[in-house]
């Protein structure tokens, strides 16, 4: 590739990729040929079928999933090196289930991946997950509280510092917005979409919430038939002829969805852009 016509390398490009997993001696095919390249400044949903290997592509690009096939390269090296020291630097993950601990405050929470690196003094750590803390929109009144005490919106916030306290470029989410109420799930979105412009980072999701879909994503992935069928922004991807996208783009719910972001001024997603 000529770097003089193109500047800036995609941050995750996947080719080929082969996921499988071996169970009682029978192999299930996860993704087959699956190709995606996510540029920097995205902010891209990836959404499919229950069962149709999201999160395991979150995982490749962790590197906590070996490719049986093909190859996934982020921040321009291999993922599979991301699993070393440091990794938290490079790419932030917001695990669907991914609890705080419980025997820690918040601010304790937020500063582990930095203090387990033993790099900076304690009060260094200390005010970086302060300053995290802030930015997440929390109160610096929070910091000594137990995640007993925390409501489901604070917890996810809490853990969304956590994955930015060594600011990485690269931030990706499994189901964000899962288990919030609206309200919360709206405020936890424009929270992101904020993180996404003023730190200019690059967001990968995995996501359900159409509302979250049409609100924030620059460009939606759809997984289906073990691979990536369509890579597009969402007024494209919802034209798509396919079962899938048909059923969860323009069935009951995600019409519902539509008409609604439709009424906000500064939705990204729109008809006519
Ligand atoms: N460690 C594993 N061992 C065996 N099978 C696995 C493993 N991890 C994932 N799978 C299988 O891979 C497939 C894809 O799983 P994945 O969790 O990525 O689906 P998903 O698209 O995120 O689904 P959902 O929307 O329901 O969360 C599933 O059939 C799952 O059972």
């Amino acid at each position: 590739m000529n770097s003089a016509l193109n500047p800036k390398p995609p941050v995750v490009q996947i080719d080929k990729l082969w996921s499988v997993f071996r169970t009682n001696g029978v192999d299930a095919l996860v993704h087959k040929d699956l190709d995606l390249t996510i540029e920097q400044g995205e902010l891209l949903s990836i959404v499919g079928g229950s069962g149709s290997g999201k999160t395991v592509l979150l995982r490749q690009i962790l590197g906590l999933e070996t490719p049986k096939r093909g190859t996934v390269t982020v921040l321009g090296r291999p993922a599979s090196e991301l699993g070393r020291a440091g990794a938290a630097s490079r790419v932030g993950m917001l695990f669907q289930h991914g609890a705080l601990f419980s025997a820690f405050t918040v601010l304790e929470n937020i500063a582990f991946p930095l203090r387990e690196l033993h790099t900076l003094p304690d009060d260094l750590v200390r005010d970086a997950a302060m300053v995290k803390l802030q930015m997440v929109g929390l109160d610096p009144a929070h910091a000594n509280k137990m995640p007993a005490d925390l409501s489901g919106g604070m917890i996810k916030r809490v853990a969304l510092a956590r994955a930015l306290i060594m600011d990485p470029p690269l931030l990706l989410l499994d189901e964000p917005t899962a288990g919030l109420d609206p309200d919360r799930s709206d405020a936890f979105c424009t929270l992101l979409r904020t993180l996404h412009r003023e730190l200019g980072l690059t967001v990968v999701m995995v996501t359900h919430d159409l509302d979250t879909i049409y609100e924030i994503s620059t460009r939606v992935a759809v997984v289906a038939e073990k691979r990536v069928i369509a890579n597009a922004p969402p007024k494209d991807v919802i034209a798509l002829d396919h079962p899938f996208a048909r059923q969860f783009f323009l069935g009951g719910r995600g019409l519902r969805a539509m008409e609604l972001l439709r009424a906000q001024p500064d939705a990204v997603y729109k008809d006519n852009p």
